[in-house]
């Protein structure tokens, strides 16, 4: 069974599940991309999230071609990252050029950090892309409600807000999500397997294993049909085929709405999980990694 459709604010149709390529391989050189994408494709992947900073678009344009598929057959979506202190107007070009493309399906501003103080000019810079024909569908990524505030008077309001978003943030991303539903705005989840990826021990492991045993699949299956349940696109990643096919497989996975409460309870309780003494080692781990991603994401948002 194929995922749902989810259907943007501008009409068009963007594929529930897409491949990440801003973690693959992170320690490994750029050229191991090309690879990643190939498989990627070959399992069922049509959707390919890239970005200016990744310095890897020449690498994801390559496999591109060399899959041999039509340009309406596959989802690109790349960011316009600020890097050199480019604006969207040159970076979009530098971004297709090296792409080999003639236009992305969705380009980002990558986070509000670029384009402060003046978050509207920045937005209307994406809108000029967007009427130039080089981005089909034009969004944001790591806004908060202030940020997606200041562009309430533009004439395009985002079609994504490409977020953070797993059990151990629902809560506190609860009132972001709430605001882009109620713009029409939909949410592109990005690191939906932190609680395994970041977390191994926390709360959010007790549900997710059981369903997982339950229903016979993995429990990254499960972290990942969560966000299917919420309605997001799930953007996720692998170098490795097996996990590629069974991210693939979560388009047959439905959780119970018990199923999403008891992993929204669970989430509620983390990662401040120092009371539990067999936790105490993965905490120490994990509060090394929160410690990590705050920084980057402080840097990314604030
Ligand atoms: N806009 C932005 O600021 C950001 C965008 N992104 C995008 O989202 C994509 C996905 O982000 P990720 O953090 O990689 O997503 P993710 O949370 O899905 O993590 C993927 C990683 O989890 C590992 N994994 C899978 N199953 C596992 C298991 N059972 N136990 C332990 N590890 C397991 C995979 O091998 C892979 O390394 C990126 O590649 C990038 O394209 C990511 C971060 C920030
Ligand atoms: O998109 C966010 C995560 C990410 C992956 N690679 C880089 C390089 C520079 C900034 C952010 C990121």
């Amino acid at each position: 069974m194929p995922f749902k459709e989810i259907k943007l604010n501008d009409g068009r149709i963007i594929p529930q599940i897409g491949f990440g390529t801003g973690s693959v391989n992170k320690s490994k050189p750029p050229s191991e991309v090309h690879d990643n994408v190939l498989t990627a494709i070959d399992v069922g992947f049509d959707h390919i999230d890239t970005a200016q900073v990744y310095g890897n678009e020449l690498q994801v344009g390559e496999a591109l071609k060399e899959t041999g598929l039509s340009r309406s057959e596959i989802w690109v979506t790349t960011k316009w990252s600020g890097v050199a202190a480019t604006r969207p107007a040159q970076a979009i070009k530098q971004s297709l050029d090296k792409l080999g493309l003639s236009y992305v399906d969705l380009y980002l501003i990558h986070s509000p950090r670029l384009v402060r103080p003046n978050v509207l000019q920045g937005w209307e810079e994406m809108q000029d892309v967007h009427k130039a024909g080089l981005a089909k569908s034009i969004g944001v990524s790591n806004f908060l409600i202030s940020d997606l505030q200041e562009l309430e008077s533009a004439a395009i309001t985002p079609a994504v807000n490409q977020i953070l978003l797993h059990p151990y943030v629902y809560a506190a991303t609860k009132p972001l999500l709430d605001y882009c539903a109620q713009k029409g705005i939909k949410i592109e989840a990005y690191s939906p397997l932190v609680p395994l990826t970041a977390y191994p021990g926390g709360p959010v492991d007790k549900p997710v294993y059981a369903i997982a045993e339950r229903l016979g699949v993995a429990p990254e299956q499960v972290l990942l049909a969560w966000i299917k349940s919420k309605g997001a696109v799930i953007l996720t990643t692998s170098s490795k085929k097996e996990r590629l096919e069974r991210y693939q497989g979560v388009a047959d996975i439905d959780l119970t709405e018990e199923d999403v409460e008891a992993i929204e309870a669970a989430g509620a309780k983390g990662p401040g999980f120092a009371r539990f003494r067999k936790y105490v080692k993965p905490l120490a781990l994990g509060l090394a990694v929160q410690a990590a991603v705050y920084a980057f994401h402080k840097y990314l948002v604030y």
